[in-house]
């Protein structure tokens, strides 16, 4: 005997209907069975098809609506009205800035994400989408955007170099006129915020390892300037908008991150390690140094420093685990490596997930993504990886 749950819709009333045509709908197809000797119900074979194909569309449309308004959120915590805050992230569809939004999401805060869709995805965000603390808005940071927060995240950059030199001008716009805009906001608003700066305002240093007060050593019209000069300039303003306007800043130097989310085809040596090792092709080794972190390691360090009374830079990174690539041409190794003492000394922070396990993480997100891929027909290759003359990359 089938047996029909009908699920109480409430004051929804688009599911009330919904229901009653499927009622209907099931009272023509129940009409149409009929009682074998034995007991058990079967579909005759004079059936109405027509009836039984539209029952089958209501169901599958009740299924459909069903998951879209009983749909599970991951759990979040109740903050009250003090403790709560307002809080804007731009780029937060992006790999570090969709982990983020899981944080400050998950703590209580109600967030909102602006995203032009670059290089980030509706999909890194979609699970807290209807969540009534969650709102995303497509826009450019290079236009001015006038909403109401306490504390701004500005991690909207492409970041990988494939992706900022796609259109350099356009890089340079967002770093500039994108961070002159989100600084503006936060005067405006007396938001604090936080930029998300990168390790390469370092350059190709001279100096090991690198602290805070090293000023760096970079080409300014070299290729990846329009990177690496744009968050350098954008540090700069930061700190003029702190001095000149008494805005909050805190200024985060963002190392090599991996994890679950990252861009799978922009030739960061993890994800063209394990995209190379998934797909059975040969590894592209070359000799440098790197330190790598796990993503949920990187955020926790954003959001102490963002908390935190600490004005000037932060170099946020793992020391624990190193992994050093050999080449068979023994050139000059390229190195970078941070000195993480100020964020331990003055935030406590250091970062906790192990090499291994971050990449078991990264890897089994890998295969799901090439997983998905391949049921569309596409299968990205890595991007060769540019070893010899150039840095590899960082954020
Ligand atoms: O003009 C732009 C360019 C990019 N973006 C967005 O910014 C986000 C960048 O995220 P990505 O996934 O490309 O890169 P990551 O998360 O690794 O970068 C992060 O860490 C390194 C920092 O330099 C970056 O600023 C920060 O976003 C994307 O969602 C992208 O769509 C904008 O919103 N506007």
């Amino acid at each position: 005997m089938m047996d029909i749950v009908l699920i109480s819709c409430g004051k929804n009333l688009l599911m009330s209907q919904y229901f009653l045509s499927l009622s209907v709908c099931l009272i023509i197809f129940l009409r149409n069975r009929s009682i074998q000797e034995n007991g058990d119900v079967k579909i005759e074979q004079k059936i109405d098809e027509v009836s039984f194909g539209k029952s089958l569309r209501f169901v599958f449309t009740l299924m459909v609506l069903k998951s879209h308004f009983s749909q599970k959120y991951p759990p979040v915590k109740f903050l009250s009205e003090k403790d709560r805050k307002r809080i804007l992230i731009t780029g937060g569809a992006g790999f570090v800035g969709s982990h983020l939004t899981d944080k400050l999401m998950m703590d209580g805060h109600e967030l909102t994400v602006v995203d032009n869709f670059f290089t980030g995805r509706k999909r890194n965000v979609e699970h807290w989408i209807g969540h009534e603390n969650f709102e995303l808005i497509n826009h450019d940071v290079v236009e001015p955007l006038y909403i109401e927060v306490d504390q701004i995240y500005h991690l909207a950059s492409p970041a990988s170099p494939p992706n900022y030199m796609y259109n350099p001008i356009k890089t340079l716009k967002t770093n500039t006129i994108g961070t002159l805009n989100m600084l503006g906001l936060a005067k405006r608003v007396g938001a604090r915020l936080l930029l998300a700066s990168t390790s390469e305002v370092y350059g190709d240093p001279e100096v090991h390892p690198q602290n805070e007060d090293y000023w760096g050593h970079v080409n300014p019209i070299g290729p990846r300037a329009c990177y690496d000069e744009g968050k350098r300039v954008a540090e700069t303003m930061c700190y003029a908008y702190m001095k000149q306007e008494g805005v909050e800043v805190r200024v985060a130097r963002i190392f090599n991150t991996f994890g679950s989310r990252m861009h799978m085809n922009d030739g960061r040596v993890v994800s063209n390690f394990i995209l190379q090792a998934l797909q059975g092709e040969p590894l592209t080794v070359s000799l440098f140094f790197f330190f790598f972190f796990f993503c949920s390691d990187l955020v926790n360090g954003l959001v102490l420093l963002m908390n935190s009374n600490i004005s000037s830079p932060v170099n946020l990174v793992m020391s624990r685990s190193q992994i050093q690539f050999l080449s068979e041409a023994q050139d000059d190794p390229q190195r970078r490596r941070p000195d993480i003492r100020k964020a331990k000394m003055m935030l406590g922070w250091e970062p906790v997930v192990p090499l291994e396990e971050g990449l078991n993480k990264t890897i089994q997100y890998f295969s799901r993504e090439l997983e998905h891929q391949a049921n569309n027909q596409y299968i990205p290759k890595p991007k060769a990886a540019r070893m010899k003359k150039g840095r590899p990359r960082h954020n």
